[in-house]
This record gives C-alpha cells, structure tokens and sequence, in this order.
C-alpha cells in the first residue's frame, strides 16, 4: 500500500458521520501501515471541510472545488474524485457506505478500473496489504477480500467504525484540484428536494430505538411504540415485513435493506430476528425482545428476553416506565 485518499464527504459545511468514520478507519490503518493519509473535498466552498478532514489527520487535502459540485450530483462529483485519484496516486480510496458514498465508490472503481468492496466492517493487515472485512449471507458469515488489481475502492459500512476525533492543531496541506466539469456532464437532474418530515429523534441517531415487526398485527399498535420511543427519547423503528404491510414507512425500516443503527438500547416487539433484521443492529449494545415464540430467533441475540404477548407486556412497560420518569 503507498497511500490512502478517503472521500470526506460533507454537508452545509461540515464532515458527514460516515465521512468522520471513514477518516477514523483511514487514520488507523495508515498508522498502522506507515503510509500518508490524504482526503478529497467537493463543493462549492471547501474550506470548511478541507480544514476539517486535516484535522481528522489527513497530511494532505485535494479540493475539488466549484459551485456546480453545491449540491450532491453523482455523475458531477464522479470528475471530482477522478481527479483527486490521478493527482494522489492513492491505491485505496476509502468511501462512507451510505447511500451517496456507495454510488460514487462502486462508480468510481469502474472509471479507475479498480476492485471494489462495500459493506466493509473491517480490515486486517497481511504483510502490509490490507485485507477486508464484511458480512455476507445476511450477515450469517464474514468474508474477507483481498484486492486482485493494483486499486481498490472500499465503502465502509456506516456505524461500524470508530469516527476520527478532530484535532484542530493539526497541520496539512490543502491541494486545489484543476479539473473541468460541466452541467451538461450530468445524465439525470436533480427537479425538487424534498425534506423529510421528522418528528423527535433520527432512527439512525437514536440512543434509544422501539421497532416493530409483523407480530403487532396492524399499524395501530406503532401509535404504543411511539410512546414508549417518547419516554425513553427514542426513535421508532420497524421490521421489513411491517413496512411492506404499509403500516409504516419504508424509512423506519431497520436491517439489511434499511437503516443500520447502533443504538444503546433495542426493544424488539413482535419481530423474528431473520438475519436481513440483525444485519442492521449488529451495533446495538443492549437488545430486548418481546416475543411469544420462545423458539424466535432474536432471543440468540437479545440480553433480555420476555417470551410473552406484547399486548399484555407493552401497556405494563410503558405505565412502570412513565411512572419513573414521570412522564
Ligand atoms: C434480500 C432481503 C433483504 C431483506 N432486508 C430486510 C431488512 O432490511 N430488514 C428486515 O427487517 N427484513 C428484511 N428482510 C426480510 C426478512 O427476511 C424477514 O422476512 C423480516 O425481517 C420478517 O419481519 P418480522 O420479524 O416482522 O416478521 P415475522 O418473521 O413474521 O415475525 C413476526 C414475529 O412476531 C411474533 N409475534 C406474533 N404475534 C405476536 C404477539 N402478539 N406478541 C409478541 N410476538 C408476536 C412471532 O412469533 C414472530 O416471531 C429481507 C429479506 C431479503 C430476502
């Protein structure tokens, strides 16, 4: 390995969570490894997050730098980072795993003719070539990759990794990047945002998360979860079975598929705990389960497990718990 470049990806000025993460792992393994640790920067102001990413310990920053990068664009950001990869010579480029960061590391592989693994947990050093980690069949097993081309472009599952802790003393080098882009470049257009309505806590933020499963029987019940997430300052969350029934969103849908959390606390009501589900709470340090299947595959990963019918368990819950908190 001779250098790693990570894609601090930022957003109203500021490094994203997984950006955070992937400079913590980059830092690590450059550490560990002995080689220099650069980031690359888009926008249309970039000096926030280029100072930001130096003092994550990037030695060297390349600022990709122009006010038609202002708003996420895939097949824009693309030259960006294709000249950041030309102009560090970098043999791995780590990305953020979240939705934009995967789009532009498996697209960017392509460009560059580079291997490409997502969903990166870990790694291990083998004689200095970094060997990676990630969880296939449904999380059941870990496979680990090694690179077969000369680059390889890695998205790291978000929540798993230990973000950077920023040192503003720190001291790098910021690279302006010369490359040409142009609107026109760009094969779809962004028409309307739309922001999310969001009530309380984001699922993906939360300490404390509720979720739900096909064992509520119907989206009345998510109304209970929802006081109990309010009490404990929690968010909701649900299984894919209850947001396929349409009883709540597809947001709120933790796992594989959905959203991946790592909150402190997991209450699970009425869910079976197929592996897709645990894919996404490998991160939670506590789980609880409600279950009437003593046989529910989530009691193997839960630490408390009450083998009951939610109804009689939640109405219970919520009343012992709102009296201590005197809600
Ligand atoms: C490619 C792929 C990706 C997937 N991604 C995801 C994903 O991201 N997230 C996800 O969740 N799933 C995902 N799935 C689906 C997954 O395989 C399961 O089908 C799903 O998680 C089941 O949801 P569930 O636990 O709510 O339902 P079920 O498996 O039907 O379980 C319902 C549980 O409720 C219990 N129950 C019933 N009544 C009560 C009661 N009154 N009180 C207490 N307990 C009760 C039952 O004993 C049962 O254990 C994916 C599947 C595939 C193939």
């Amino acid at each position: 390995m001779r250098e790693i470049l990570v894609y601090a990806a930022s957003q109203g000025g500021e490094l994203t969570k997984p950006a955070l993460e992937a400079l913590g792992t980059g830092r690590r393994l450059a550490g560990e490894a002995g080689v220099p640790l650069s980031a690359v920067v888009l926008g249309a102001d970039t000096d926030g997050p280029a100072r930001a990413a130096i003092a994550c310990g990037a030695g060297k920053v390349y600022a990709a730098r122009n006010p038609i990068l202002a708003n996420f664009q895939p097949d824009l950001y693309l030259r960006g980072l294709e000249a950041a990869a030309a102009a560090s010579g970098a043999d791995v480029l780590l990305f953020p795993g979240d939705g934009p960061g995967r789009e532009l590391a498996g697209r960017l592989a392509h460009r560059l003719g580079a291997g490409a693994v997502t969903e990166v947990v870990g790694y291990r050093l083998d004689g200095g070539v970094p060997l990676w980690v990630r969880p296939v069949y449904g999380g059941k097993a870990m496979a680990v990759y090694a690179p077969a081309r000369e680059r390889v472009v890695v998205a790291l599952r978000p929540k798993t990794q230990d973000p950077a802790v920023p040192d503003p003393s720190r001291q790098g080098e910021v690279v302006p990047l010369a490359f040409e882009v142009s609107e026109a470049e760009a094969v779809t257009r962004v028409v309307e945002k739309i922001q999310e309505a969001l009530s309380g806590v984001r699922l993906e933020d939360a300490r404390v998360v509720v979720a739900g499963g096909r064992g509520l029987g119907g989206p009345e019940p998510f109304k209970d979860l929802e006081e109990l997430a309010r009490i404990l300052g929690g968010a909701v969350g649900a299984s894919r079975a209850a947001c396929d029934a349409g009883w709540v969103p597809p947001t709120l849908q933790v796992g594989q598929t959905g959203a991946i959390v790592a909150p402190d606390l997991y209450i699970a009501i009425g869910i079976s705990g197929a592996s897709q589900h645990l894919a996404g709470i490998s991160g939670a340090k506590t789980v609880i389960a409600i279950n009437k299947d003593p046989e529910a595959p989530i009691f193997k990963r839960a630490n408390l497990g009450i083998v009951a019918d939610y109804k009689t368990v939640l109405p219970a819950l919520t009343a012992e718990l709102k009296k201590l908190v005197g809600a």
